[in-house]
């Protein structure tokens, strides 16, 4: 008789050879140690044992007292009680066993090779103590492997063609569908060699009583290995979907490629830090302005790993450069923390204290139109203006000071007119920041396209209010449903369609619909509770600033906190000063300006930047100060800028210092020019050659610019409707600085474009013959002004193209129709002397202002 060491049963389950023993002995099994052998029946009942916790034996020996040939042991009561399944498993087996000796035949003709091997291994088995077989010749198969859903009575042919044998080894091994889906596939030969594998699976076979039983739990087990590959798949997919939407929605995110520095390509991997374990876990914060080496020290790590970082995508830093916005985030993406950015300009200002606990009053939404080029932003601009103006509500609008406020039944609205052209991306992105509501507007005949999903996706991220205005419904091509379908695609699904964003249909051409959305806005202002403070220091922000003729710096402002009055002292980043006028949208002069509340104000020393925070100070003293401090801060940044990289720095990356970088200065005389121009060029940087602009402003070129682009190899400054005027020109000329003006942008653009294309050809470029300071004014009625100059450079010719610069900024272009040495008409004069000149239908010249003449000849394009 066959005979099975306890060790081997023990095996099979996992388990010691030590606890086979015991609990053998606790069925009363005949054994004496561990290293006993029980017989193949036996074997049976222990494992049964050990995976179910019931006892087989007394089940059985009921069972068998059924049967004529044992009954002699009793049955045991508990073991009835305990296993209702057992027990109607056994009968339902004791009577199938009396009515199927007959149908099993065939089916184990029909074994397999394998299956008969193991059977022939078998085949000397004791058959009178074997309880399940009438025929010991024919043993049965081991174990076998269904799937829950099957019958648990399946068709015993059926069973044996199409069901895989597997051990409880096999079962139990860690890869179960790998291993499962394998021994499927596994052809029942290359088993037979496995004389263990016979044994076990026979040991199994040999649990006759239980077999259906067995069976069903072999099913169970078998079936949660399965049930949980299917969790996990299910799992699997689900965070595959995540992903995939994410990387989606990160794809159409044209906001990610915004910025100096490309976001967009592959994923890479996690950078391997030197220190990873250092790593920061939760979420820092880091001052906006911060220099490489401050940035590796607050995030814990290595100063090398950081300039890598940088220097991957494609900015050569030293350890004193600093850093800005994009460069932060794309930083913290790549060594995967959690970075808040802190708003250094306000930071050394201490805001009064009594700011906190002050009483809070509503405040008019802040509202800023954006959408698609030739949607409709203006003309729902234009009609919301105009209509107040129809309605009475107010005054004339006479001044588009990109802000205005609208009255609303009886409450107000603000406006922000930011310019809708893809070039003003970023002061469009300031824009929001300030926003409570972003209408977006969509032509319902042309439906969602790249600015629309650029314009909702920077909203959202702006985390402010959307309605979406359904524009042109008056056309007959309009297709709202469309238009819904598409956005609800973007994830801003309509209102009606269960989702949470306001269509609403108008027409910007006719007014239908826009009293409704007016009406929105305020229902939306109503649900945000819009709040401010009324006292305390005042905040407000910069939205567009220019110098103008005759006003000096000028700020279009948006209040955020506080009061702002007449004479307050301000400060905004470098500039400073005291209020000297505030201007609403209608031109009027007005004595105190409320949160959301829209003005000009002047008086401040310098241009601010369009996003700056304007402040309310003590005094005029601290606004100095404070002015004075940030000058000094931002020249050392500058000047950080110029520095040149050093190789040494970079160690491991030398051997990559291919990167060829162009490094521009910009200068132009607004802010929003300015801003265009600087996002624009940026992005120009092609694989070969990158931009980089290392210094920019509004205004005049200066000496400082001059000296800046020294000191960059192969650096050039470039002006829109600026000129470099005497001293600049001298230092330019002196130190080989090549200035570049333009006053049409697209030239600028097409200019940098060839040239990092490689494709300059010849244009017609100006050359400038000579340049006269105003030094006298007479106006003379009838006849107009005549400027009592000095020539100062070159020579003035009549006739000649001329441009009068003021303060660096170019006021007027035209011709010089009259030149005089005294009385007489002369047609040049040259350096050193005074003449008189008179422009071509102009006469606003001041003392002080340059005149600049040019011809225009073809010239090859050279930087
Ligand atoms: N039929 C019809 N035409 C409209 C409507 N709104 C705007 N338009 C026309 O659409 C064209 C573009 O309108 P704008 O207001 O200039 O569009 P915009 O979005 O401000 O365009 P950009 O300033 O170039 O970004 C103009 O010819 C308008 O007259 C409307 O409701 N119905």
């Amino acid at each position: 008789m066959e005979k099975v060491r306890l060790g081997d049963v023990a095996n099979e389950v996992g388990k010691k050879a030590g606890d086979a023993f015991k609990i053998a002995k606790e069925m009363g099994l005949n054994v004496k140690t561990a290293s006993s052998s029980i017989t193949m029946e036996e074997a049976g009942w222990l494992l049964e044992y050990m995976t179910t916790g019931v006892n087989p034996i007394p089940a059985r020996q009921q069972e068998t007292n059924k049967k004529p040939k044992k009954g002699t042991k009793t049955t045991n009561t508990d073991a009835k009680a305990d296993t209702k399944i057992e027990t109607k498993v056994t009968k339902e087996k004791a009577s199938k066993k009396e009515k199927q000796v007959e149908p099993k035949q065939p089916k184990q003709e029909k074994k397999t090779k394998k299956e008969k091997v193991a059977g022939e291994e078998v085949a000397t088995q004791d058959s009178k103590e074997t309880l399940q077989s009438p025929a010991p010749t024919e043993p049965k198969k081991g174990l076998r492997i269904v799937r829950k859903n099957k019958s648990p009575e399946p068709e015993p042919k059926k069973e044996e063609s199409k069901k895989p044998t597997l051990s409880y080894k096999e079962l139990l091994a860690d890869s179960a569908d790998e291993e499962y889906k394998k021994h499927k596939k596994e052809k029942p030969k290359s088993k037979v060699a496995h004389k263990h594998t016979d044994q076990k699976m026979n040991i199994l076979d040999d649990r006759d009583i239980a077999f259906d039983y067995d069976d069903e739990q072999d099913e169970i087990m078998l079936f949660d290995l399965n049930e949980t590959q299917v969790r996990d798949e299910e799992e699997e997919n689900q965070i595959r979907q995540a992903i995939t939407e994410r990387v989606h929605i990160h794809r159409k995110n044209p906001w990610m490629n915004e910025g100096s520095i490309k976001r967009g390509g592959k994923r890479r991997k996690p950078i391997k830090t030197s220190k990873n374990v250092d790593k920061i876990k939760g979420p820092i914060s880091i001052p906006e302005e911060i220099r490489v080496y401050e940035f590796a020290e607050i995030i814990k790590a290595e100063l090398k790993d950081v300039i890598k970082v940088l220097f991957n995508l494609g900015v050569m830093a030293t350890k004193n450069d600093f850093l800005d916005r994009d460069a932060i985030e794309i930083l913290s993406e790549e060594f995967e923390l959690e970075v808040s950015i802190e708003d250094t300009q306000t930071r050394d200002i201490i805001e009064s204290p009594a700011n906190e606990n002050l009483a809070e009053f509503e405040r008019p939404p802040v509202v800023t139109i954006m959408g698609h080029v030739d949607h409709g932003k203006t003309s729902l601009l234009d009609y919301i203006r105009n209509s107040r103006v129809a309605s009475g509500e107010a005054g004339g609008i006479t001044q588009h000071i990109g802000a205005y406020m609208v009255e609303k039944n009886g409450k107000k609205i603000s406006f922000i007119d930011t310019p809708g052209h893809e070039a003003f991306t970023q002061m469009r992105s300031r824009g929001a920041q300030v926003t409570d509501i972003a209408i977006i507007v969509i032509a319902a005949d042309d439906g969602v396209k790249q600015q629309t999903i650029e314009a909702l996706n920077h909203a959202k991220a702006a985390n402010v209010q959307i309605i979406i205005a359904m524009n042109k419904m008056d056309k007959e091509n309009a297709n709202p449903d469309k238009l819904k379908a598409e956005c609800a695609e973007l994830g801003f699904t309509p209102n009606e369609w269960g989702g949470e964003y306001e269509f609403i249909p108008i027409s910007a051409k006719n007014g239908d619909g826009v009293e409704h959305l007016l009406e929105t806005i305020l229902i939306q202002a109503e649900v945000l509770e819009l709040k401010a403070p009324r006292q305390g220091q005042t905040k407000a922000i910069v939205l567009e600033a220019s110098l103008e003729k005759g006003r000096g710096p000028v700020a279009t402002i948006i209040v955020q906190s506080g009061v702002l009055k007449l004479g307050d002292s301000i400060v905004a980043d470098t500039a400073f000063g005291r209020v000297r006028a505030l201007l609403d949208d209608r031109g009027e002069n007005i004595t105190e300006l409320y949160p959301s509340g829209v003005a000009v104000v002047t008086g401040l020393s310098l241009v601010p930047q369009a996003g700056t925070t304007l402040l309310s100070v003590e005094n005029d003293s601290v606004a100095r100060e404070y002015a004075q401090k940030r000058a000094l801060y931002l020249r050392q940044k500058e000047l950080s800028k110029s520095t040149k990289v050093t190789f040494d720095e970079l160690g491991e990356m030398v051997a990559q210092g291919n990167l060829k970088t162009l490094p521009l200065i910009i200068k132009a005389d607004t802010q929003g020019s300015l801003e265009a121009i600087k996002a624009n060029v940026e992005k120009l940087s092609n694989d070969e050659v990158r931009v980089n602009v290392i210094g920019f402003g509004v205004g005049g070129i200066s000496e400082s610019d001059i000296s800046l682009c020294a000191t960059s190899d192969n650096s050039v400054i470039l002006g829109f409707n600026v000129r470099p005027t005497g001293s600049v020109k001298a230092k330019a000329k002196e130190l080989g600085v090549e200035i570049k003006t333009y006053s049409v942008i697209y030239s600028l653009f097409d200019d940098i474009k060839a040239l990092l294309g490689g494709l300059m050809s010849p244009v017609i470029e100006e050359e400038n013959t000579g340049q006269a300071e105003v030094r006298e004014t007479f106006n003379i009625p009838k006849v107009g002004t005549i400027a009592g100059c000095m020539v100062v450079d070159g020579s003035i010719q009549r006739g000649i193209k001329v441009r009068l610069i003021r303060d660096g900024v170019v006021v007027h272009t035209g011709a010089i129709i009259s030149l005089k040495r005294f009385k007489d008409d002369v047609k040049e004069v040259s350096k050193g002397y005074e003449c008189g000149i008179m422009l071509e239908n102009y006469n606003d010249i001041k003392i002080g202002d340059v005149f600049e003449t040019y011809k225009e000849i073809a010239k090859n394009k050279t930087l």
